[in-house]
C-alpha cells in the first residue's frame, strides 16, 4: 500500500527533528531512509508506526488516513495493521520458534488451525521452517532476526518497517540476509520502509533512497541515480565516492585547489556557484605504468604510495606530480600488480569528471571505512 507523510513535524522538547517533511513512497515499493545518525530517521518511521506523535501534518496509508493533527486523527499502533523490524531482536528467548511467530496471532484470537498454516507458511518464506520447534534461546543472531521478520510478516501486515535490522549481524550474515530481504520484498510485493545509516545496504535493498540529513530529504533516487548524481559533496562523501577535490572553475577546466592539477570537464559538467569541488570516482582512475607520451587528455603523471591488495580489487593510492593524492580502484586481473613507490600515469576519462556544489563545512564527511565499502 500505498504512504504519504504530508507536512510531518516532529519535535522532542525543544529539538525540532523535521519540520515540514514530506515523503511518498508507492504500493509495492522498498524505500530506504539513508542518513547519518541522529538525521531523524527513526523518528519518521515511529511516526508511520503510531510510536510517536507529530506535531503536526499527516500521514496516509493506502486510503486510511492514519494521523492528522488538523483533524484530530491518531490510529493506535496496533490498528494501523504495520509490521515492524527493529535492530534489537526482540525476540521471547523461553519461547519457541514457533510460538514467538504465533503470539501476536493468538493475541487477535485467530483460529488454531489458521495459525499453524500462517505461521509454517512465513517460516518456510523465511527459511525456518525446520527450526520451529527450537527453543529462541538456541539460535543465531540471523535466525533471530528472521524470527522478528516471521512475527511480523504472519500478521499480514500492509507495510513492512525496517529500522537497522540487520546491524547486529556480522558482515557475512548481513549481506546474505540483505539479499534474502530483497528477494522476500520483491516476492511478496509488500511496502517496506528500511532505514539504515550504512549506504551499502541502501543501494542493495532500494527501489528509492530518501538521503536525510539534519531532519529534510535532500535527495530521492534510484541507488544508481544517487549515487551517478550525488547532489552535494557532504552526500557525495557520505556515499563513499573517493577523490572530492576543492577546485575553481574557468573555460580552462577546473583548477585544484593548493596544486598545479588541472581537471578537463566534460560539456555536460554543472557550474554551481559559490564554492566547487570536482569528483573523479575511484572506479573511474586507470593507473598504469609510467610511460613517455603522448598522453591524452586528463592523464597525470604521479607516483604510488599504497598498493592494496583487496581480492578481486586492488586499490591504489597516489600521489600526482601536480600536488593531490589520489585513490584508484581496478579490477585485480586488470594489469599488472604496481607496487608502492611505482612511477605511474593516472588517466580519468573526461565524461566521468563531475563538479559539485561543495557543502562540506555544512555537514560531516563519510568515515574512511564507509569510503572503502563502497569504491
Ligand atoms: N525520545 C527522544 N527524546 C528526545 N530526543 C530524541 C528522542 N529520540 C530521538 N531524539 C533526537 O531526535 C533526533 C533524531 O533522532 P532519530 O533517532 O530519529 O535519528 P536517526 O537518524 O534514526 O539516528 P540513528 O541512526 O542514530 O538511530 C536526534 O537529535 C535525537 O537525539
Amino acid at each position: 500500500m500505498r504512504i504519504s507523510l504530508d507536512n510531518l513535524t516532529m519535535r522532542y522538547g525543544d529539538n525540532t527533528v523535521f519540520d515540514g517533511l514530506n515523503l511518498d513512497i508507492a504500493d509495492g515499493e522498498s524505500l530506504v531512509l539513508l542518513g547519518p545518525s541522529g538525521c531523524g530517521k527513526t523518528s519518521t518511521m515511529r511516526c508511520v508506526a503510531g510510536l510517536e506523535e507529530p506535531g503536526a501534518g499527516s500521514i496516509t496509508i493506502g486510503d486510511r488516513t492514519i494521523f492528522s493533527a488538523a483533524d484530530g486523527i491518531n490510529v493506535a499502533p496496533h490498528r494501523r495493521n504495520v509490521g515492524m523490524v527493529f535492530q534489537s531482536y526482540a525476540v521471547w528467548p523461553h519461547k519457541t520458534v514457533f510460538e514467538n511467530v504465533a503470539f501476536s496471532l493468538r493475541r487477535q484470537r485467530v483460529g488454531a488451525d489458521r495459525i499453524r498454516e500462517r505461521v509454517r507458511q512465513v517460516l518456510e518464506l523465511v527459511g525456518l521452517a525446520e527450526m520451529a520447534d527450537r527453543g529462541a534461546s538456541l539460535l543465531s543472531g540471523g535466525q533471530m532476526q528472521r524470527v522478528a521478520l516471521a512475527r511480523s510478516l504472519a500478521m499480514r501486515p500492509s507495510v513492512l518497517l525496517l529500522d537497522e535490522p540487520l546491524s547486529n549481524l556480522d558482515a557475512r550474515l548481513r549481506e546474505r540476509l540483505r539479499l534474502e530481504l530483497r528477494e522476500l520484498q520483491l516476492a511478496l510485493g509488500l511496502t517496506t520502509v528500511y532505514v539504515t545509516h550504512d549506504q551499502v545496504e541502501a543501494f542493495a535493498l532500494a527501489d528509492r533512497i530518501a538521503l536525510m540529513q539534519d531532519g529534510k530529504i535532500l535527495q530521492l533516487g534510484s541507488p544508481e541515480d544517487i549515487y551517478a548524481h550525488p547532489a552535494t559533496t557532504s552526500l557525495a562523501r557520505f556515499l563513499g565516492v573517493g577523490n572530492i577535490l576543492s577546485c575553481t572553475l574557468d573555460g580552462g577546466g577546473a583548477h585544484v585547489a593548493d596544486s598545479d592539477l588541472i581537471v578537463e570537464l566534460p560539456a555536460s559538467a554543472g557550474t554551481p556557484t559559490g564554492k566547487t569541488s570536482v569528483c573523479m570516482r575511484s572506479e573511474d582512475l586507470a593507473v598504469a605504468p609510467w610511460s613517455d607520451g603522448p598522453h591524452g587528455s586528463n592523464t597525470w603523471a604521479g607516483s604510488i604510495v599504497v598498493s592494496s591488495f583487496q581480492g578481486a580489487l586492488i586499490r591504489y593510492r597516489v600521489t600526482l606530480d601536480a600536488g593531490p593524492t589520489v585513490d584508484a580502484v581496478t579490477a585485480r586481473r586488470a594489469g599488472p600488480t604496481l607496487r608502492a613507490g611505482d612511477r605511474v600515469t593516472v588517466t580519468c576519462a573526461v565524461e566521468a569528471v563531475q563538479v559539485l556544489a561543495d557543502d562540506s563545512e555544512l555537514a560531516p564527511a563519510a568515515t574512511s571505512l564507509d569510503a572503502e565499502v563502497v569504491a
